[in-house]
């Protein structure tokens, strides 16, 4: 495989199991998406890809063969404990990081005016980090990862504390390393962020690889999920179904007036009884097959392992927009 490739990793830190057998890649010009909760061990695989950190268990391979020094000097990160000069300005802060890259001064001027032009920054050369807004800060610090033209990105939540308006920019900047050839990694709690970014996506839970693939393979499940609107809160209807339904039905209820029902097979339909029941509650908008969010996926998957994310947890994700 090209790029980036784990096998097997495992890292301990005294008895603590922090990663257990964690295997996934990332190629050239992919964009992978990395999630779990916290503690669940991304930080520290970051770290292990970099270097930072040795495995206790595995190994590391770039191009198939074991990663080397110079290899790993081809990988930008963007550390979660953000590592910005506050009073040095823009360009200075970019010019040391390229030196330390070893480049000369002349090219690492160079190298901070094509980077402050490519990341919007343009006008701010002169400004003290401290004086940025926390998105363009995080404009900087991107900046900072890709000074030695990297081939693989690692990026540890870059999205974290920013608003709308920035999350866009640094989603179009991150998409544009990728177009050009860049292999990228990042770690990020916003799930539908996630989904609309990432060619492919490892969740991590307490340190093993819960799941890797394209987002819509990991959709394609051998359920149907439909969503039944109602003009009025659904809290009776579920009352009532819930004395009826099968062991395979699952009902969710999110903003009142929603309920979710997931029926086995890939083109099942709305059980009769269940629709007989809507029918006699009324009032009922409309019903319509939904695709699962990974937000949606997740929990389902926590709580067929039992592993308790609660039918009021899934209401929250879904109220926050993170099923359709
Ligand atoms: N140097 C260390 N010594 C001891 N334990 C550590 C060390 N580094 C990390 N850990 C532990 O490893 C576990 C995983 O931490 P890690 O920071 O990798 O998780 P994470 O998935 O990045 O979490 P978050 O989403 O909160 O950033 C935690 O329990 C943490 O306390």
């Amino acid at each position: 495989m090209n790029g980036l490739k784990l096998h097997g990793i495992s890292r301990s830190f005294g008895d603590h199991k922090v990663l257990q057998d964690v295997d996934f890649g990332v190629r050239r010009g992919e964009i992978v998406g990395f999630i779990g909760g916290n503690g669940a061990g991304k930080t520290t695989t970051m770290r292990l890809i970099l270097g930072m950190l040795n495995p206790t268990g595995g190994h590391i391979t770039w191009d198939g063969e074991p990663i080397s020094t110079d290899n790993r000097r081809s990988i930008g990160y963007m550390p979660e404990e953000r590592g910005l000069y506050p009073q040095m300005s823009v360009k200075d802060q970019i010019v040391h990081f390229a030196l330390l890259e070893g480049k000369t001064l002349g090219q690492a001027k160079e190298k901070a005016d094509e980077l402050i032009a490519t990341l919007g920054l343009s006008g701010r050369e002169k400004t003290l980090i401290q004086d940025l807004s926390l998105g363009n800060q995080q404009r900087v610090q991107l900046a900072v990862s890709l000074v030695g033209n990297p081939e693989l990105l690692v990026l540890d939540e870059p999205f974290s504390g920013l608003d709308p308006l920035a999350v866009d920019t640094m989603a179009g900047l991150i998409q544009q390393q990728a177009a050009q050839g860049v292999g990228i990694l990042f770690s990020s709690h916003q799930l539908e962020l996630v989904e609309r970014l990432c060619d492919r996506v490892c969740v991590l839970d307490r340190g093993r690889v819960m799941a890797d693939g394209a987002v819509s393979e990991l959709q394609d499940t051998d359920q149907t999920r439909w969503e039944l609107k109602f003009d009025r809160p659904a809290g009776e209807f579920v009352a009532e179904l819930s004395l009826v339904a099968s062991f395979h039905i699952e009902f969710k209820m999110s903003n009142q007036s929603s309920v979710f029902i997931t029926v086995d097979g890939r083109d099942a339909t709305v059980p009769q009884d269940v629709l007989e029941i809507a029918e006699r509650f009324g009032r009922l908008r409309s019903i319509e097959p939904v695709q699962r969010s990974l937000g949606a996926l997740l929990s389902q998957d926590f709580i067929s392992s039992g592993r308790g994310i609660t039918p009021d947890r899934e209401a929250e994700l879904e109220s926050a927009g993170q099923t359709r």
